[in-house]
């Protein structure tokens, strides 16, 4: 079944899901039968260009490497340069929008707009924008049932690793009574290159060069990102609303390399853990540098892998881990979501 994609924002991530889909072309048609068309991408620096025959992906992301612009792309009669995201999001002919703006840790825009408008024209949302999901899940998983359409976000926590369909799936008939995780990449990796001995500063730019860190990093390194994942784990998760700003954030902009050695002198790790809790029906969450046993499980997690326990009440603590950021781990988290896209239009539910 063929599925137009438009890219709202186009950057590693939405470079990285082009990649994945021009690469994996056939096997996607052949297994799951998606057969995705490309048809937009808008980006803010990059320019805008849609065509409702569909894009060369190949020449798209070419031009990207080389121009650092679409804008100039030859294409087809019909291509159109110059529309915005909202024109593209409204007025192309994309069944799915794929929303990968940068985050804002206050507001959550412009993606929260992107999203409802994307849904009031009928049309899918995957992102991995954790704005939208963090700040406005509610109203949006409302609207996209209401108007028949399909909202994915499985990779705003913890990327391509599956920490959100894993515990609605596959441990659901349990009551999650605790959540707690390392769900920051960038700041997981700062922590143990700073273990390693590298400074702080080395240690964040190199985070930046390899993907991981947010376009302001400040999202990073002050917890604010670690703390929408624990926004998003209690509103979706555990079903209670809960504002960011109720929970409690400290980053680890302050550690010093003297703390983090001092740490592994006393046998301990300093991580910086997000925990969801929910004390009798009221949530607590926080986010902050801890001081862990060196045998914990969570101790033993490297660089910018992630890892989230839930605990449940039959089948006991469950821990998960994999990559927290990456381009291409976060370009598969879409690509899951797309192929679920697929299955639920299969199934005739959208
Ligand atoms: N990288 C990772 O490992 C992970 C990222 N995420 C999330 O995925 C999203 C994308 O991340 P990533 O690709 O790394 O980020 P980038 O900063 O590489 O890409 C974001 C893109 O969005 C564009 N953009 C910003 N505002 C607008 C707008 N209003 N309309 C259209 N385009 C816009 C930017 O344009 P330009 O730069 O050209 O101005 C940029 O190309 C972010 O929300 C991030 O939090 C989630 C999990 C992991
Ligand atoms: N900047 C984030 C990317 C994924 O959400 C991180 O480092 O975890």
């Amino acid at each position: 079944m063929m599925v137009n994609i438009a890219f709202v924002g186009f950057g590693g991530v939405g470079q990285a899901l082009a990649e994945i889909l021009l690469q994996r072309k056939d096997s996607l048609n052949d297994s799951y039968g998606l057969d995705a068309k490309v048809v937009a991408v808008a980006d803010m620096m990059k320019g805008s260009v849609y065509d409702p025959d569909g894009l060369d992906v190949e020449k798209l992301l070419e031009a990207v490497r080389e121009d650092g612009s679409v804008e100039n792309l030859s294409g087809g009669s019909r291509m159109k340069r110059g529309w915005n995201s909202l024109d593209t999001i409204a007025h192309s002919n994309a069944d799915v929008i794929v929303e990968v703006t940068f985050t804002d840790v206050n507001t959550g825009e412009p993606a929260i707009t992107h999203c409802r408008t994307a849904f009031e024209n009928k049309k899918s949302v995957v992102t991995t924008n954790k704005g939208p999901v963090a700040l406005a899940y509610r109203e949006l998983a409302e609207l996209a049932k209401s108007q028949g359409v399909f909202f994915g976000f499985e990779g705003t926590v913890m990327s391509g690793t599956p920490a959100l369909r894993m515990p609605v799936e596959t441990l659901a008939g349990n009551q999650i009574k605790e959540i707690k995780g390392i769900l920051n990449g960038t700041t997981n990796y700062i922590l143990t290159e700073m273990e390693k001995g590298y400074s702080y500063q080395d240690s964040l730019e190199k985070a930046q060069k390899l993907g991981y860190a947010e376009a302001d990093p400040t999202s990073d390194v002050e917890g604010y990102d670690a703390r929408y994942k624990a926004a998003i784990l209690a509103n979706y998760l555990m079903g209670e609303p809960l504002s960011h700003t109720e929970i409690e954030c400290e980053g680890i902009s302050e550690v010093t390399s003297e703390q983090v050695q001092e740490a592994l002198l006393d046998g301990k790790k300093l991580r910086l853990l997000a925990r969801v809790k929910n004390e009798q029906g009221i949530i607590k969450a926080s986010v902050k540098p801890e001081r862990i046993d060196a045998d914990d499980p969570l101790a033993g997690v490297m660089g910018a892998t992630n890892a989230i326990v839930y605990e449940c009440d039959l089948a006991g603590p469950i821990m998960l881990t994999g990559a927290g950021a990456g381009l291409k781990e976060t370009g598969f988290s879409l690509l899951i979501d797309l192929i679920h896209y697929q299955k639920e239009k299969q199934l005739a539910k959208i």
